[in-house]
Formats: structure tokens, sequence, C-alpha cells
């Protein structure tokens, strides 16, 4: 093989990775990469290909854990010279947090994807070969670099800071319903149609686990604030209603997660939009950023949380993550 292109894949597990098993008719993980990359027509005249087997399970069985041993691995892999690009391969139920938490950590001029399948090898019309057709045009391309971490899905290419899983079935289930996609891959060329204004980054390798995350709902109290409380829970992240506002039988509990050093972030339950301080009855955002949430910009819930968990392993100080949380969120 003369090729100056290699590009490791590092294989996970997800539906990508899964067949239906005859006897439960259920899909489970059961394809080797090997099989998998023998899917890809061509895949030698693009790049050398490395294989590297993490693990193959479904994406609802991935740790916060595990998810910073795949960043290592990633980490360790993009920095050797005869590497052009790293894939990572993912279940998409949580493909998103992964690919965030790889964003926040791993600073490289080198492409990094991370790639899955809606439709396992076993349902007409297989997605895995060509999605993983897509992530390999990006990897290897020169103007995939500098852009961070990228998720490529049915040949759209969006930010990992940005992506999050749309649709419980649609092979475009993968959208940045904020600002649109960066680019596509259209006859295994990557397009960008824009970038990215800024990117960044936590230097960490340690994720606190025990970060809760509440769904926000008309009449909710305190009470699952204050268990979070009690049994231990490092950072505690609201999905709040609206622009930012929290039903004011929420507020006792805030109070004394702040109390305690708990850090609370604050993102809205709505799809899009940043929360900011508009309000002044109680609960409201002015109330609370006067006691001392925090605010969390435009993310959902479940990638704030990644952030959070990030800024804790690096520090416990209220100040400095709050610095971190909202870093590029307020003129
Ligand atoms: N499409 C998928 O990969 C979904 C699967 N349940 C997973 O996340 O592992």
């Amino acid at each position: 093989m003369s090729n100056k292109n290699k590009v490791a894949i590092i294989f996970t597990g997800g539906t990508i990775s899964m067949k239906i098993d005859p006897r439960i008719h259920a899909a489970i993980p059961a394809l080797t990469s090997e099989e998998i990359i023998s899917m890809v027509t061509n895949i030698e005249n693009f790049s050398e290909i490395e294989v590297i087997n993490y693990a193959n399970i479904p994406s609802p069985h991935i740790t916060p854990s595990m998810m910073m041993e795949i960043a290592n691995l990633v980490k360790k892999t993009i920095a050797r010279e005869d590497i052009t690009g790293v894939i990572v391969t993912h279940g998409t139920d949580t493909l998103e947090e992964t690919a965030y938490l790889l964003d926040l950590i791993i600073k490289t001029d080198k492409p990094i994807v991370v790639v899955g399948a809606m439709r396992n090898s076993s349902e007409l019309g297989y997605d895995g070969s060509s999605n993983l057709s897509a992530a390999l045009c990006t990897a290897i391309s020169s103007r995939a670099k500098n852009k961070g971490v990228l998720v490529v899905m049915n040949n759209e290419v969006n930010a990992a800071s940005e992506v999050t899983k749309t649709n419980t079935l649609s092979l475009d289930t993968f959208k940045s319903p904020e600002f649109g996609s960066l680019g596509i891959v259209d006859n295994d060329e990557v397009i960008f149609y824009r970038d990215m204004i800024s990117h960044q980054f936590i230097d960490t390798n340690i994720i606190e686990e025990k970060v809760g995350l509440i769904k926000c709902v008309p009449g909710i109290e305190s009470d699952i604030l204050d268990f979070y409380i009690d049994s231990g829970y490092k950072g505690i992240v609201i999905e709040a209603l609206g622009r930012g506002n929290l039903p004011p039988k929420m507020v006792p509990g805030v109070k004394r997660a702040i109390n305690k050093n708990i850090p609370v972030v604050m993102i809205s339950r709505c799809p899009t939009g940043r929360v900011l301080d508009s309000y002044g009855y109680e609960g409201g955002g002015k109330h609370l950023r006067e006691l001392g949430v925090i605010f969390g910009g435009n993310l959902p819930g479940q990638k704030i949380r990644i952030k959070l968990m990030l800024a804790l392993g690096l520090t416990n100080n209220m100040n400095e993550i709050k610095e971190i949380i909202e870093q590029n969120l307020f003129i």
C-alpha cells in the first residue's frame, strides 16, 4: 500500500457494530471491526487504516470514565507523527457527550471524527459503511484541520460542541439546531460552509462523575435537589424553563446546594437559545444569578453536564468553575 494517509479507527460499539440476533429479534453488538471495514469498498485507495478496538458495547453502557479512557486513547494516537486523523465509532445515544468531551480536552490541529449508524447491519440500508466512508474522507482532509472534534453522519459535518441527536430513528438525526452544520461530504470531498468563532479547551484528564441533571417542570420542588445534595453529588445541572427561570419552590434547594459549595448550572429546556437574567420575580433568572447560579449558555443539559464534570475535575473553586462554564458566553 503506497498511501501517505494513515487513519486510526477506534471502535467502541453502537449500532454501527450491531446485527439482529435471530433468537431475540433485537439488535446487539456482533460485528468485528474487520467486518465493518470490509463493507467500506475501496477504503485502501483513500488511506491506510489502523484498527484500535476499545470495546464493542451499546453507547448507553458507556460511562463518563470510559469517555475519558477513549479521550486518552485518542490523545495518544493523534499525537503520533504517522497518524493523519482519528475516527471514533460510537453508539449514537450518547455520541454527543463523548464527542463534546473529546472536543473540550484534546488540543490538536488534526481531524478527529466521531461516527455511528442508525440502522444495524441486518437492516435494509445499513448506514454504517456510508457514514464511515464520509468520516474517512473528513479525517484525511486538510480542510478538516483546526475545526475541533467533528461528528459526521448522513454526509453532514457538525461541530461536536454544537451537535445533538434530534430524532430517535432518522439517518439525519445529528443536527446543530442553533447554528446548522459546518459542512457536507460530497463526492468524497469535505466542503465547509462556515467556521467556528471560538473553541474552548479545558486542560484536565479528570472527570467528576457525580453530577446530577434535573429537568424543570411546573410544580417541581426542592426534593430532587435535596437528594443530590444528600447523596454527595458535586455538581447539579438544571434544565430550567424558558429564558432560565425556576418555580419558586426550587429556590431553597438551589440556595442549599450553593451554600454547600455545590455548583448549580442552569441551561434551558428549550431546544435552542441561551439563558439570561431577564426576569426579576422569585425564581427568575435575575434572582438565580444573584444567588450564584452559573449560566450555561445554549447547550443541552447532557452536554453542559459534561463541561461541568470536567470543570469539577480541574477545580472545586466556585469562581473558577463559573469562569470555565461561562467562558465566551457574555461580552
Ligand atoms: N444508533 C445507535 O447507535 C443507538 C444504540 N442504542 C447505541 O447508542 O448504542
